[in-house]
């Protein structure tokens, strides 16, 4: 069978070289610095899609943890990629675009693979949000947790490199290292540090659930 091609989509930088330092020397994985944000993440990602073939995009960085369910330096595996702030507000509250009338906002990784990248990694399952503003107080933390009872962790990226690869009938998974806990800001709290290592040990051990994985095992 052919090695499965795998395109993993960071923010920045430091988050593709410590994603790349776990996979240095394998076959088969790309590994790209899209952008900070989902609109940027979706055009790197689908540009990346059109120009070399792949079975699997992966979206990967640090995150921030809700934290009852995500502390600082664990990881999560999305069971869920939820748009969090794609809709509109109205006087009787927040209303998904999905209650417009309008897209998606939620793709869903393969359940198998969930399951098998949680158990080589120690990971914990949840929904990853995305959002395009960070959260920086407890009361947008609490209305996301309200909204969303099982959201882990929020991030950036996770639905525009979903959205990208269901534009080419691709699966997708999301791996989030967790550098701060979501709520109150407070950028001397962040974990950065901590969690890039996270990442990199997490993907160290995913390495062989991916190329083990075939790409015909969509459940
Ligand atoms: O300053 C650095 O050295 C540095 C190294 C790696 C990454 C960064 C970022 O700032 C990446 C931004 C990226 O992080 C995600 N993120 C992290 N925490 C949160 C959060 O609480 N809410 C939303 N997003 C978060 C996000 O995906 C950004 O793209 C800096």
């Amino acid at each position: 069978m052919p090695p499965v091609n795998v395109l993993v989509v960071t923010a920045v930088p430091a988050e593709r070289d410590a994603v790349t330092r776990a996979l240095a020397g394998g076959r088969g994985c790309e590994v790209l610095a899209g952008g900070v944000g989902p609109a940027a993440a979706a055009a790197s990602t689908a540009r990346a899609l059109a120009t070399a073939r792949y079975d699997l995009v992966v979206s990967a960085g640090i995150g921030g943890g809700f934290a009852d369910l995500a502390p600082l330096g664990s990881v999560v595996v999305a069971d869920a990629i939820v748009a969090a702030d794609l809709g509109a507000e109205t006087p009787d509250g927040y209303v998904p675009v999905t209650g417009l009338g309008f897209g998606t906002v939620e793709h869903l990784p393969p359940a198998a693979l969930v399951r098998q990248t949680a158990a080589a990694t120690g990971a914990a399952t949840g929904t990853v949000l995305t959002v395009s503003t960070v959260t920086g107080t407890a009361a947008r933390a609490a209305e996301l947790r309200a909204r969303h009872p099982r959201a882990a962790v929020e991030a950036m990226e996770g639905f525009g490199v979903a959205e990208a690869a269901a534009l080419f009938g691709l699966p997708v998974l999301e791996i989030r290292a967790v550098s701060n806990a979501v709520g109150p800001r407070d950028r001397d709290a962040w974990r950065i540090g901590d969690a890039l290592a996270a990442l990199t040990d997490a993907f160290g051990k995913t390495r062989p659930v991916l190329e083990g994985w075939t790409p015909y095992d969509h459940r």
